[in-house]
């Protein structure tokens, strides 16, 4: 599977990773010349992105297979005529298999690893720990970070940053490098991606190092990073011959009081390309929205049961609750209702907040919905409906997810997308300007106009996410939520051009002649 950089989408854990290692050597890839590929990498990284900063790169070498690649990268590097010095932790004697044989071929000096020594150093390329690291940096290796980070000298991490464990993106329990840029292998893994591990790695490359594609077969990796890859192919495009009434229905229910979040969510919906929108509010509310929203359909909706009664009809196959509805029991009875009517769900906002201390009813009636339900919490909404789900993003999302049986997106600079069966994505990059009043209402009409029109929901909730943040990006800083919604047609643009779907206008205009 293809993100759009080309490299895969797949993200693997430390242990997938040692197996794909395995599988290629036993495919016949021998592991020297693993490493001498990640040397190499490494290596025409340095020299391709250096700065002017004069002096020697400095490759700091650890005991196992990731110290292996730095006395490669030390090599490459003096062949290519840069001067390189390389300092290892431990005794040269202790080195094993390809580690070992690395370091025979460099004939260079082995420094002893020295805090002090950071003089005339341009760069630090960190090979201390990769996948190994099994306890936090302490002792030489420690106060080797302070000293890097108190010189501010650049540093370029091989595989991941020493100190941070790949699988986790937590923070690092001890000291870790701060890396200006980390060179992977094969693929990504969790800490290159999730905050705040994400924030120590720099720019992340991914270097292809001659494991074959195949060993992902028998990997089967349940993590991605979110790249239309993911989703590009169920993406419900509109077919040229389609009318309104073939793209879904939404129905968002609307608040009395907050009146702006349920008009963000419905725009959304429709500019996703829902068919219909209608927009169930107080008699009292209706003039608000009505006026505002031409094409969205106002229903005056009083008690609960009107709500009820709306979702009889079965055309209205995708439902939203939550944006600015309210934390009181009306919004909980929506809820209820439209779970009870087994229609694809969001529950957003203050949806989720009904149900704190209630999780139980609410995870009984999403078992036993017909439909997909989708929670979109952020993170002060997750610890308040799962205060007993503790890890990073990405183990909290899917812990949710398995025990709600809903897919659940964790709203965040990595939001995280967690179906029940532990697939997963994590979403690569979001624009910081993204983090304001609104977005959420937005990204949840989204999600809802996408299930109207038939997609799946961890699909649907993968596609809004990642094209809600280049909705974000492509508009710019200074962007408020108000904006999001009609930037999303750019982005729309984009894909299905990517999606070879690209409408043909020329053939449209004929058609009507
Ligand atoms: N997987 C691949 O395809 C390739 C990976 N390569 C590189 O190899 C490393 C992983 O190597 P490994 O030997 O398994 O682990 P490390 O080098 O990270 O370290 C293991 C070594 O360090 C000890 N240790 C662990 N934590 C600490 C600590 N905090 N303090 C002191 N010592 C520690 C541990 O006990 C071991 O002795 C991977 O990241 C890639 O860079 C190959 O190049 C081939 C391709
Ligand atoms: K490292």
């Amino acid at each position: 599977m293809l993100s759009q950089d080309g490299s895969g989408a797949e993200i693997l854990t430390v242990e997938e990773m040692y197996s794909a290692d395995r599988l290629a050597i036993a495919g016949g890839v021998a592991g020297r010349d693993l490493m001498e590929a990640a040397g190499t990498a490494v290596a025409d990284s340095v020299l391709l992105y250096e700065s002017s900063r004069a002096g020697a790169v400095l490759v700091l070498c650890g005991p196992g297979n990731n110290g292996g690649d730095g006395f490669v990268v030390a090599r490459r590097l003096k062949a290519a005529g840069r001067a390189v010095r390389l300092a290892l932790l431990g005794d040269r004697s202790a080195l094993t298999g390809d580690a070992a044989a690395a370091a025979a071929d460099w004939d260079g000096e082995i420094e002893v690893l020295d805090p002090a020594g950071l003089e005339d150093v341009a760069l630090v390329v960190d090979a201390l720990f990769g996948a190994g690291l099994n306890r936090p940096l302490d002792g030489l290796s420690a106060a080797m970070v302070e000293a890097v980070e108190r010189a501010g000298l650049p540093v370029l991490a091989v595989d991941v940053p020493s100190g941070l464990a790949g699988d986790r993106g937590d923070a690092p329990d001890g000291p870790a490098f701060r890396a200006d840029r980390t060179v992977t292998f094969f693929r990504k893994k969790p800490a290159h991606l999730i905050v705040p591990a994400r924030f120590f790695c720099g720019d992340v490359q991914v270097a292809q190092i001659g494991i074959p594609e195949s060993v992902l077969q028998e990997i089967s990796p349940r993590l991605f990073e979110n790249s239309p890859a993911l989703w590009l192919a169920g993406f419900p495009w509109r077919p040229a011959e389609a009318h309104k009434y073939q793209a879904g229905h939404a129905l968002i229910s609307g608040g009395t009081e907050m009146t702006g979040a349920a008009q963000l969510a419905s725009r959304a919906a429709l500019r996703i390309g829902a068919g219909l929108v209608s927009l169930a509010c107080s008699p009292a509310s209706l003039p608000i929205y009505a006026l505002a929203n031409p094409s969205v359909i106002t229903l005056a909706v009083g008690a609960a049961a009107d709500f009820v009664a709306a979702l009889a009809d079965p055309r209205r196959n995708a439902v939203l609750v939550g944006p600015g509805n309210g934390v009181g029991a009306d919004t909980r009875e929506r809820a209820i209702a439209a779970l009870e009517a087994g229609r694809s769900l969001v529950l957003d906002a203050d949806a989720l907040t009904v149900f704190e201390g209630r999780t139980e009813e609410l995870f009984k009636l999403t078992a036993a919905s017909a439909g997909e339900t989708v929670l979109t919490p952020h993170d002060g909404e997750f610890r308040r409906l799962f205060p007993g789900i503790a890890g990073d993003p990405l183990e909290r999302a899917r812990v949710a997810a398995a025990q709600s049986g809903a897919i659940v997106v964790l709203k965040g600079p990595d939001t995280v997308v967690a179906a029940p069966d532990r697939r997963a994505s994590i979403n690569g990059s979001a624009p910081p300007w993204l983090a304001t009043a609104g977005t959420g209402d937005v990204l949840s009409g989204m999600i809802v106009g996408l299930l109207a029109q038939g997609m799946p929901a961890f699909l649907a909730a993968g596609a809004a996410v990642w094209i809600h943040a280049q909705a974000a990006f492509a508009f710019g800083p200074g962007m408020i939520s108000e904006d999001l919604p009609d930037a999303l047609p750019k982005v729309l643009a984009r894909l299905s051009d990517e999606a070879g779907r690209a409408v043909d206008y020329r053939k449209i205009v004929n058609n009507f002649r």
